[in-house]
């Protein structure tokens, strides 16, 4: 059973070398070096799915051992003509299809993961910080305005919630962690059941996890990326609120410094870097390269 689950799950990048000591001991073995290669400097952006509309991409520092390269793709070595997705660092492969959602409907909400639907779709869940934007982000996904339910005040998601999307995946709405005033019982609860559906959910392709990029990285952030890891659940990193950019003279970093910073920090966690993606629910920036992506990671995973 522990072979079929493991078989299931995406292989990708998430290796870690300590919990608690995260920067001082050795990596782990590079499981996916297969995927990376020596090669040339990639053109940036692109897709040829659904191009974004949005306007600027702040621009982020990329070279070839930062970019996610998704199974069964090869990167020409003499073009540098790599397809990445843009504000991204992310490959475009050939299982990137069928990306655009035509339906989204609320299925139900559980409290375990037994209790979560039992089709054996694939699906992506959306986890992060209370109020890092994980229903925005799902309504932005799906454009609907209200499909999950967003608020100002922290700790508004508090199930599992699964949204089925043309009638073929799911997105999975989750409670945020790191909500300080929610009852201590209730933030344990929260935080079992999550990481009990992390562990044991079979059907999971990815996990998103969400950061603010409009603020300077949080250590509960680096901790919770580092507990994925080291449990080995495949996870794309989703920089969230990228149109939110501070005056520089009341020493606010910009989204792209601070993910540029969350970058550095995560370097030490892992052997090959993780997927990310730049978005935002108010621009919808990042919305068809979240689909994209999601769409190779779903047909590599129902084709194997
Ligand atoms: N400027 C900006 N604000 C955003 C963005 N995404 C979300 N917000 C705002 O952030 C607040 C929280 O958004 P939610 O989507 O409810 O956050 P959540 O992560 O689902 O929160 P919980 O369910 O409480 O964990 C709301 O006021 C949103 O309008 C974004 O991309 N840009
Ligand atoms: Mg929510």
């Amino acid at each position: 059973m522990v072979g079929i689950l493991h078989l299931q799950r995406f292989p990708l990048s998430t290796f870690i070398r300590s919990y608690s000591t995260p920067f001082s001991t050795p990596k782990f073995p590079k499981r996916n070096a297969i995927f990376f290669s020596t090669l040339t400097t990639p053109q940036p952006i692109t897709d040829n799915d659904s191009p974004s509309s949005d306007s600027e991409t702040p621009h982020v520092e990329l070279s070839i051992d930062k970019l996610f390269i998704p199974p069964d793709t090869r990167v020409p070595v003499d073009s540098g003509s790599a397809r990445i997705l843009k504000g991204s660092n992310i490959v475009l492969s050939n299982y990137a299809r069928d990306s655009h959602v035509v339906q989204a409907d609320y299925v139900k909400s559980s409290v375990r993961t037994e209790d979560c639907p039992s089709d054996g779709l694939p699906e992506f869940a959306l986890v992060g910080r209370s109020n890092v934007g994980k229903s925005s982000l799902l309504n932005s996904i799906v454009r609907r305005k209200k499909l999950a339910l967003t608020s100002k005040k922290p700790g508004k998601t508090q199930c599992i919630n699964h949204f089925k999307i043309n009638d073929s995946w799911y997105l999975v709405d989750l409670p945020g962690y790191g909500y300080a005033s929610a009852p201590q019982e209730l933030r344990v609860n929260w935080d079992n059941f999550t990481k009990d559906y992390f562990l044991n959910r079979s059907t999971l392709v990815s996990v998103f996890l969400l950061i603010d990029a409009s603020i300077p990285a949080k250590q509960i952030d680096l901790d919770y990326a580092s507990w994925l890891g080291q449990n080995q659940i495949p996870m794309t990193i989703i920089f969230t609120k990228c149109d939110k950019r501070k005056k520089r003279k009341n020493g606010g970093r910009r989204p792209e410094e601070n993910v540029n910073d969350f970058q550095d920090l995560i370097r030490g966690f892992f052997e090959t870097v993780p997927p990310w993606i730049m978005t935002s629910s108010v621009t919808n920036q990042g919305r068809d390269e979240i689909l994209l992506h999601m769409a190779q990671l779903r047909n590599y995973w129902l084709k194997h």
